[in-house]
């Protein structure tokens, strides 16, 4: 029989994501619920205890109650929403973090998939407070740009409505409270909260994220050719792995780093300036909100659990 898939949330953006992703699969059954009951409790019950894996993509009250909803059947879960990241019992959905983390992932009955923003931080991150090059108590902070849908369909409706008069570039997250600062720390190895400042801008989806490093305070400063090492060390030969590390180089700039670049793909690609003489690095990652940063990290993650 084939695994029943049910996506809760399937009419939102993340949910018509991941219907596209499936939609010439043959090896599932995606089922559907009609979109006038899917905000009802009985019938969502229903699907989701039917399913063999649901996958969540609501807000984050709404995961809850899915999650409540389930019981104990034994559906297993993927959640898109903020609400189980750093929650105990859930494995969390990005499987290049480690090299045991797929086989934790394709083991769980409960994945939290990664929210957009911090997976590029945590993809370059991790590897170098691992290695002891930066030092999880170092004051981490990241900008990078993201596509409007990161904003879900209110956002997406409003963009879309202004059309060129919607602001070209916009930071906010402004009180320093954004909601991926727990799973941010926790998942890079940091011991503080890293700062973030994020910007979205008038285009649809795709996204930068850049952590600029000032490295000259430390004991032992890595040249950026260790840095590069250790993050190209991490993800060589990586089972499941859809994150790329692209040759380092001294360039002055470079179009891969528009944020569409990767759009429609489940690709993530990183990549480490730096200037040496004056102790100076970042380490940037390009992808699609949509893609690894949402939806294709949940297909991702959906295959690894079926062993597909
Ligand atoms: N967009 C992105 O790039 C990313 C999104 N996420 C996360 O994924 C989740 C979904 O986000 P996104 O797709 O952008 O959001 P959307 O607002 O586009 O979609 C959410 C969907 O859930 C439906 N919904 C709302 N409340 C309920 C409920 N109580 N029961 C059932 N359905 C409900 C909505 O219906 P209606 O529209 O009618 O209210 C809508 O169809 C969120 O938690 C988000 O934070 C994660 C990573 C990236
Ligand atoms: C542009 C924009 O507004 N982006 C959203 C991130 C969307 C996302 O990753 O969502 P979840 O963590 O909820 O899954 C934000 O910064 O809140």
């Amino acid at each position: 029989m084939k695994p029943k898939i049910f996506i809760d949330g399937e009419h939102g953006t993340t949910g018509l994501q991941i219907r596209a992703r499936l939609a010439d699969r043959n090896d599932i059954d995606v089922l559907s619920i009609p979109v006038e009951r899917r905000k009802d409790p009985e019938a969502r019950a229903d699907f989701l205890r039917t399913a063999d894996i649901a996958i969540l993509c609501l807000p984050d009250d709404a995961a809850r109650e899915s999650v409540a909803l389930i019981g104990d059947a034994d559906t297993r879960v993927i959640d898109a929403s903020t609400a189980h990241r750093v929650a105990a019992g859930w494995a969390y959905g990005f499987p290049e973090m480690d090299r045991e983390q797929a086989k934790t992932i394709a083991a769980a009955k409960l994945v939290a998939n990664p929210g957009c923003w911090p997976q590029g931080p945590i993809a370059t991150l991790r590897p170098l407070v691992k290695a002891g090059l930066v030092p999880a108590g170092f004051p981490i902070t990241m900008n990078g740009i993201s596509g409007y849908s990161g904003g879900g369909r209110q956002m997406v409706e409003d963009y879309e409505a202004k059309g060129d008069g919607a602001p070209d570039y916009l930071p906010y997250g402004l009180t320093f409270q954004h909601k991926h600062v727990p799973e941010f720390r926790l998942y890079a190895g940091l011991s503080r909260d890293p700062m973030m400042q994020p910007v979205v801008g008038n285009f649809a989806q795709g996204m930068v994220t850049a952590v600029p490093l000032q490295l000259a305070a430390l004991n032992h400063v890595p040249t950026g050719a260790e840095l590069h090492a250790a993050i190209a060390d991490h993800y060589a030969g990586l089972e499941h792995s859809v994150v790329e590390v692209a040759p380092y180089e001294a360039i002055e700039r470079t179009p891969e780093l528009n944020p569409e670049t990767y759009n429609n793909t489940n690709r993530m690609r990183l990549h480490v300036f730096a200037n040496d003489k004056k102790a100076q690095a970042l380490l940037v990652a390009v992808y699609d909100n949509l893609g690894k940063g949402a939806s294709g990290a949940a297909v991702q993650n959906m295959d690894i659990m079926l062993g597909t």
